[in-house]
């Protein structure tokens, strides 16, 4: 099960790392764009030295109240950073956005995958992933970032939810011209989801082998791990690696994780056991 990202390729036979990479003002202290771009450089190449197979790279802050960023201003904070990363690094690079035109230019910068919290619902969102030819990632989010955490009561199992939701966007993606084969899977913990939903969709992730398409996790530092165990963002590491653990045995093939080098050393501890004792 390997992936076409734009000269690379990924094999997804065995689980892996995406580093995530911020470029949103927010996650840096000091402003100021040529710092951020170095620094972010910089990061990046310490994931891919720790064994991050792809870097994700997100311009827009998804979380609630967040406020929303205009395309240029998009534009201008991922694309340099893409660019670089392709170029200088030849990283594999996930671009995190929902923006349609942000989706045609870093796949012509070199991007060599789409990942969309909102599933490719934007007016042409679509359209650009079709035209990408890249590999795209679906996660399930319920409303908007604003207002998802307002009701997170669902009227039926949060499990049968997102299945119903992805089916629906992997023929939305199929009626596009996207080819079955590109797609990625990911139920979206902390979108739209209760303590509750998200503990009893992670002891579920096995059903969405049902699509038969690889799963991406992305529990790094959220909430999730900070109501179960009372843990400031700073220390929800150890938690999360329990839960990479956990998916490593349910069969999940890519983890979007802050802290690769920790994490790279659970999924290849995991892997070992289930693979009876190979090691790397
Ligand atoms: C872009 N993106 C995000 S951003 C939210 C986030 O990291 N919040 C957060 C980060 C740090 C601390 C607390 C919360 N989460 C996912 C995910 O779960 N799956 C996929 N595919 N993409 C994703």
């Amino acid at each position: 099960m390997s992936l076409e990202c734009a000269g690379h390729l990924l094999d997804l036979s065995r689980p892996r790392v995406m580093g995530i990479l911020n470029v949103t003002p927010d996650s840096f202290s000091d402003g100021g764009r040529s710092a951020t771009l170095d620094a972010a450089l910089r990061n990046a190449e310490q994931m891919l030295a720790d064994g991050a197979a792809m870097i994700d790279v997100g311009g827009e802050s998804t979380r609630p109240g967040a406020t929303p960023v205009s395309t240029e201003e998009e534009l201008e904070r991922v694309c340099p950073v893409v660019e670089r990363l392709v170029s200088e690094l030849g990283a594999l690079v996930s671009i995190d956005t929902s923006n349609p035109q942000v989706m045609r230019e870093t796949a012509r910068l070199g991007a060599g995958m789409i990942n969309d919290v909102r599933a490719l619902n934007r007016d042409g969102a679509l359209e650009a992933a079709a035209d990408s030819g890249l590999p795209v990632c679906l996660m399930h989010m319920r409303g908007e970032p604003d207002t998802m955490q307002q009701d997170t009561h669902y009227a039926q199992s949060i499990e049968q939810e997102v299945r119903t939701f992805l089916a629906a966007r992997i023929a939305a993606c199929e009626a596009a011209g996207i080819a079955r084969e590109r797609l990625l899977l990911d139920p979206g913990f902390g979108f739209g989801k209760s303590l509750q939903d998200n503990l009893r969709l992670y002891h579920r992730m096995a059903q969405l082998h049902e699509f038969n398409l690889p799963l991406l996790i992305g529990t790094s530092r959220k909430s999730m791990i900070g109501n179960a165990l009372g843990r400031a963002v700073e220390d929800r590491l150890a938690g999360n690696l329990a839960l990479t653990a956990l998916a490593v045995r349910d069969g999940a093939r890519l983890f979007r994780v802050h802290d690769v080098a920790p994490t790279v050393d659970a999924v290849d501890m995991a892997w070992a056991v289930l693979q009876e004792g190979t090691i790397r």
